[in-house]
């Protein structure tokens, strides 16, 4: 599903983010990238959608290079949900979701807004729809930005640290909802550092180190 050919990225100070990366990822598998901050995790989730274009390798979605890709096809294929929950303020969760589904088109006013109740419906927030993101917790923020995110049928959903901002208590409500989404069959890599919460949605573990992917194991040999 997703490959990373000898993937790098250097910086324009020099600096190297990425070194010759190799690594798979299967339809409908989920992997988590660990490893010690500054490590290169964000940048290398970041190359599947071209937020970072990659100055060496390649990286490949269903068999073609994504810079091959319309940027905006792309980006309807793989969706993001940022470490920051950004959220359109000014907007109820519902018309957060409606928004994006109006915007990729084909769809009217009333069918957005039927689809993105079910989506809300699926991240169980749908007696919140109605709520601004100001009056929901971190966890229904980041509930409603994974509708958000997932409302255009993705078939890849790249997370980056979706629980670092979130209480404790929360975050079993996030894991428990990435996996469902896994069980549907999204492919999903997700970038974390938090080891339990990588075993507890993850198939296979990266850990990425100074820019290089140095192991790559199933979650459930990882040590607890
Ligand atoms: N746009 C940029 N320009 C220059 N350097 C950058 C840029 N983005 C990231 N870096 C640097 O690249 C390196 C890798 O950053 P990256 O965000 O990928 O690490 P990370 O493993 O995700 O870290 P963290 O866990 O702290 O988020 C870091 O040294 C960072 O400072």
């Amino acid at each position: 599903m997703i490959r990373f050919e000898q993937v790098g990225k250097t910086w324009r100070d020099g600096s190297a983010a990425l070194e010759a990366v190799d690594g798979e990822v299967r339809r409908g598998e989920v992997v988590a990238l660990c490893g010690p901050s500054g490590a290169g995790k964000s940048t290398l989730l970041r190359t599947v959608n071209r937020l970072v274009e990659v100055d060496r390798g390649r990286v490949v979605l269903d068999g073609t290079d994504v810079r091959r890709l319309r940027l905006d096809r792309l980006r309807r294929r793989v969706g993001f949900v940022f470490q920051s929950i950004d959220l359109f303020r000014h907007l109820s969760a519902v018309d957060n979701v409606a928004l994006i589904l109006r915007r990729a088109g084909g769809l009217s006013r009333g069918e957005s807004r039927q689809r993105a109740e079910l989506w809300l419906d699926r991240v169980g927030m749908a007696d919140r729809a109605g709520s601004l993101p100001a009056a929901l917790s971190g966890g229904q923020q980041q509930r409603v930005a994974i509708a958000r995110a997932m409302c255009l049928d993705p078939e890849v959903l790249l997370l980056d640290e979706p629980t670092s901002a979130l209480d404790p208590e929360l975050v079993t409500g996030v894991r428990t909802l990435l996996r469902d989404l896994a069980a549907r069959g999204t492919t999903m890599i997700v970038v974390t550092h938090e080891a339990g919460f990588a075993r507890g949605v993850a198939d296979r573990l990266w850990q990425v180190t100074n820019g290089r992917l140095v192991a790559d194991r199933p979650a459930r040999e990882a040590a607890a």
